[in-house]
């Protein structure tokens, strides 16, 4: 076969050149990270080959034995890291080099703000990777060559990273790649041993691979010796006792790819009928990508320390998506793939203990330290509340995680469990009530609220996409049933005091005719009318069945294409309205009708709904308010 070896220069994406640009500023006061995420490639290059051979061993070429070199000359000056791990084909080059597969790298970039300390911050959030030798070299070359194919193949990558990279094929024996730094002209202090080596200790000695660089003479001249500089076990495998917080640290920044600390974690060894290790993290900060379904970096799966596949789903629910970190099982086979995942008994145990374990830390974080649990929260709250529905299981212990925004401060933060929201119950009340709408501010001023603030009783207020979802599937907790304040019928026992009773009835027996009438005026709009016990300042509101979804859910549904039954609600009047009232004196027909719709579609705005005829409205909105 004939190998095309001509060189070719080729453009950067755009978003690449810009993230560069933006990334070298950013990063600057952070720039020996470089060499993390260089060694981090590597580990995972050398992972990826050892769980290949499991199944072809002539990739090997005979070198059985992984591991990292980092060297530097003084000279040349340069860094350069090395791995005999899986390589790169030419395609692999151009495929993974000069482009981000990332989706959503345009809203990303747009996001950036000029400021060094944020930019810094969202750029670590998406991920530095190999471009972040751009820090600190104005030239970097990179030679590969994917393991199992001949020394032929060897690819040369290189680009002084302005805008342009050039590829040529090229002779290279050893498989695997090499990374050659050209530093920049004030970038020496990398041309030291001592700093290199502090580096490598710092942020890669957890990595279960040896690192290695060259023995030195007396003279600082570099010998045909290599000795490796870290400690290169793996740290899942080592106890408890012997990891500092700042290991455990550095070890969860190679694995989820963050450039943030993690928020906790949770270290464990299972044994009995099954024996695995877990490393389970809680990030601090939702990755760029949490909302995409082809997000990659989850839980790596190990089997006795081989490296087996990134991103385990089936050791996940979809609701913990955020965890990250390691599971290392010994009664796995070693030649699992991921067909055989979905249906395996270890793996289901795996999994439901690891979920146990995730949401144990989560529980003890939120009882320890509230603060913490409201950053986490705050980043990942909304993919929680996809719990109860997903794991029915747990939903009491997932149910025991949930915050809620709530009437008791009225603030938009969700911050009130339903233990908070039970111990401030009134005497008497056995619901946890709850409102559902598509913003907070619809939620706070629903008039459905109305009746539950005169009595003093609090609401919970849910404004997320997810949030009917969820309390589709929470129907309990704690023995306290869930009910919306804006479904089905109203009992809020007798916390109505005589007085109000009687206050009611008077004002329902002054306006007794009007209900048959706005019924009649309405025809098949609606399904009854009634008068209401729930409004202190509205004069109407619609009511849905207990089983419908809220006007606003149906709305958006309906946008997205699905066909839903026309729902029709119950509209109920306040008899103590003025506008309710001054209806009852109205006995021109046509304009009774216009002012029953108007009460009708006023009622349907509030609650998030959609207008089939709002030009109508609006015109007999401004008939009435001009003669009425
Ligand atoms: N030493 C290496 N050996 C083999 N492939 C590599 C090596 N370094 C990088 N790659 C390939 O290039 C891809 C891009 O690397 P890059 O460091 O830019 O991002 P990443 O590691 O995938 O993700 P992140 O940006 O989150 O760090 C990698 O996914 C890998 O496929």
């Amino acid at each position: 076969m004939s190998v095309d070896t001509h060189k070719e220069t080729r453009q950067f994406q755009t978003e690449v050149s810009q993230l560069l640009h933006l990334m070298i500023n950013a990063l600057y006061s952070n720039k020996e990270i470089f060499l993390r995420e260089l060694i981090s490639n590597a580990a995972d290059a050398c992972d990826k080959l050892r769980f290949e051979a499991l199944s072809d061993d002539a990739l090997m070429e005979g070198e059985g034995e992984l591991g990292i070199q980092v060297e530097y000359d003084k000279d040349t000056r340069t860094v350069t890291v090395r791995d005999n791990g899986i390589g790169m084909s030419r395609d692999d080059v151009i495929n993974n080099i000069g482009t981000i597969a990332h989706s959503g790298t345009r809203e990303f970039l747009s996001r950036l703000t000029g400021d060094q300390k944020k930019d810094a911050h969202l750029i670590g959030q998406f991920g530095v990777g190999f471009y972040s030798s751009f820090i600190v070299a104005d030239r970097v070359t990179l030679t590969t060559r994917r393991a199992g194919m001949g020394a032929e193949h060897g690819v040369r990558w290189e680009s002084d990273g302005s805008g342009e990279f050039t590829v040529e094929t090229v002779e290279k024996a050893g498989r695997g790649t090499e990374v050659v730094l050209h530093l920049k002209k004030d970038e020496d202090e990398f041309l030291d041993e001592f700093r290199l080596r502090h580096i490598i200790t710092r942020y890669s000695d957890h990595i279960p691979l040896p690192i290695a660089m060259r023995k030195r003479d007396d003279d600082g001249k570099a010998l045909d010796e290599w000795e490796t500089v870290n400690r290169a076990s793996a740290l899942w495998t080592r106890s408890k006792s012997d990891i500092s917080d700042e290991e455990y640290k550095e070890f969860y920044k190679h694995v989820a790819h963050d450039f943030e600390e993690p928020l906790t974690w949770t270290h464990n060894r299972v044994e009995g009928r099954q024996e695995y290790t877990s490393l389970l993290y809680i990030p601090k900060r939702a990755p760029f990508d949490l909302w995409d379904r082809d997000r990659r970096h989850g839980i790596k799966l190990y089997v006795q320390r081989v490296f087996i596949m990134d991103d385990a789903e089936q050791l996940m629910p979809t609701y913990l998506r955020f965890v990250r970190g390691v599971v290392d099982s010994n009664d796995l086979p070693l030649n699992i793939s991921r067909e055989i995942l979905q249906n395996n008994r270890l793996i289901d145990g795996v999994r439901s203990g690891s979920v146990k374990k995730v949401l144990g830390l989560l529980e003890d974080l939120a009882k320890k330290d509230p603060e913490e649990y409201q950053t986490f929260w705050d980043a990942f709250g909304r993919v929680l509340k996809e719990g109860p529905a997903e794991d029915y299981a747990n939903r009491e212990q997932i149910g025991r995680l949930l915050r809620f925004a709530s009437t008791h401060t009225g603030e938009a933060t969700q911050n009130v469990s339903l233990a908070d929201y039970i111990g401030r119950m009134k005497e008497g009340q056995d619901t946890i009530y709850y409102i559902t709408a598509d913003s907070h501010t619809a939620a706070l001023h629903s008039p459905h609220l109305e009746v539950f603030r005169k009595r003093g009783i609090e609401v919970l207020l849910l404004s997320d996409r997810v949030d009917e979802w969820l309390v589709s599937h929470l129907h309990e907790f704690e023995g306290k049933s869930l009910k919306s304040v804006a479904k089905g019928d109203l009992d809020l026992g007798d916390t109505e005091t005589e007085e109000e009773k009687k206050a009611q009835q008077e004002a329902e027996e002054q306006v007794k005719d009007l209900l048959p009438r706005i019924q009649e005026a309405l025809g098949e709009r609606v399904k009854e009318v009634k008068f209401s016990h729930r409004l202190t300042d509205s004069p109407a509101c619609i009511v849905l069945s207990e089983d419908e979804m809220a006007l606003y859910m149906q709305q958006l549904l309906k946008q997205a294409g699905q066909n839903l039954p026309d729902t029709k609600p119950v509209l109920e009047v306040n008899p103590t309205h003025r506008l309710i009232q001054r209806m009852g004196e109205e006995t021109d027909e046509a304009r009774f009708k216009d002012w029953s719709s108007l009460l009708l579609d006023q009622a349907v705005l509030a609650e998030g709904g959609q207008l089939e005829d709002p030009a109508g409205f609006v015109k007999r909105l401004n008939t009435l308010i001009t003669h009425g």
